[in-house]
């Protein structure tokens, strides 16, 4: 019997740290890799990050998108890359923001969350914008085959706002409602349950919300998007336990030196370590 996402989670936190690299072949950087931008270059690219840091840290998020970009072939790079990353050690969230009606979702479900999928990942990023119990089949999926899943719940974008701040009938925002399906979902799961929520480190204060969820939260926007490993204890306040901080641009512009990757990602660690050590 597998263990659950979030046990295997807690896991890998307390022993490499909470650090998530993504993995982002945007053309502009396999441009400053001095790299094609084609499958080679995407392959290059990859395989780069997986070897540079799979060993040490706790997560890597391949960007499903920029793999996508190159079809067939780009999809097989990022099999290729999962299996990889997960045989070094590193969890793998797949983000590919799945979201549909139910029955879609099942085959969604299928092709992240089943464990004989070739794309299976330890969990996956998903959105709840079709409705929160729209999203039930990969919550089954994912109990059954020990992954997990990511919701987006308050995004590190500007423009998530007028979605997620909007507020309901019953007075309660939509993005606090999302947190509270999962807290549901995570209820008496120890150490940490397999149902986490995206809420980005961009967003400053977010002490009106309830954050304890129970399981993980996915915090994007360090780095590139202007958030710095110091905000995360005054966005997430003792939450900030159970955040999976995600650095993609601000770790990959320093290749294409496997060196120089290693040491981004440790400065970010340790950067992060001291943070939340502070809390
Ligand atoms: O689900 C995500 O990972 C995500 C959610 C969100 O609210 N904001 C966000 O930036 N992301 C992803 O996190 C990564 C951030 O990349 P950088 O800005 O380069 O660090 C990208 O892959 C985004 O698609």
């Amino acid at each position: 019997m597998t263990e659950p996402f979030g046990t295997r989670l807690r896991r890998a936190m307390d022993e490499r740290g909470p650090l998530c690299v993504g993995v982002d072949p945007h053309a502009s950087l396999l441009a400053e890799w001095g790299l094609d931008d084609d499958v080679a270059g995407l392959e290059r690219f990859s395989r780069t990050v997986v070897e540079a840091v799979a060993d040490r840290v706790a997560v890597l998020k391949p960007q499903s998108a920029f793999f996508e970009r190159f079809g067939s072939r780009g999809v097989a790079v990022l099999e290729k890359s999962v299996a990889e990353a997960r045989a070094a050690g590193a969890l793998v969230v797949m983000d590919a923001k799945r979201g549909d009606i139910g029955s879609t979702m099942a085959a969604y479900a299928e092709s992240f969350l089943h464990r004989d999928a070739p794309l299976f990942s330890d969990a996956l990023t998903v959105s709840p914008y079709l409705g929160y119990g729209s999203l039930k089949p990969a919550v089954d999926m994912a109990r059954e085959h020990g992954a997990g899943l990511f919701v987006l719940a308050l995004t590190s974008n500007p423009e998530g706002a007028e979605v997620q701040h909007a507020v309901r009938g019953d007075g309660r925002g939509v993005g606090a409602t999302m947190l509270a399906h999962l807290a549901a979902e995570n209820a008496g799961e120890e150490p940490l349950g397999s149902f986490g929520a995206v809420v980005g480190a961009t967003l400053g204060d977010l002490s009106s919300y309830d954050l304890e969820i129970g399981g993980p939260l996915l915090a994007p926007g360090i780095g590139a998007q202007g958030a710095t490993p110091a905000d995360l204890p005054g966005v997430f306040g003792r939450a900030v336990r159970n955040v999976v901080p995600n650095v993609s641009r601000g770790v990959l512009r320093h290749g294409p030196d496997a060196g120089a990757l290693r040491a981004s990602a440790e400065r970010f660690a340790e950067e992060i370590r001291a943070a939340v050590a502070a809390v």
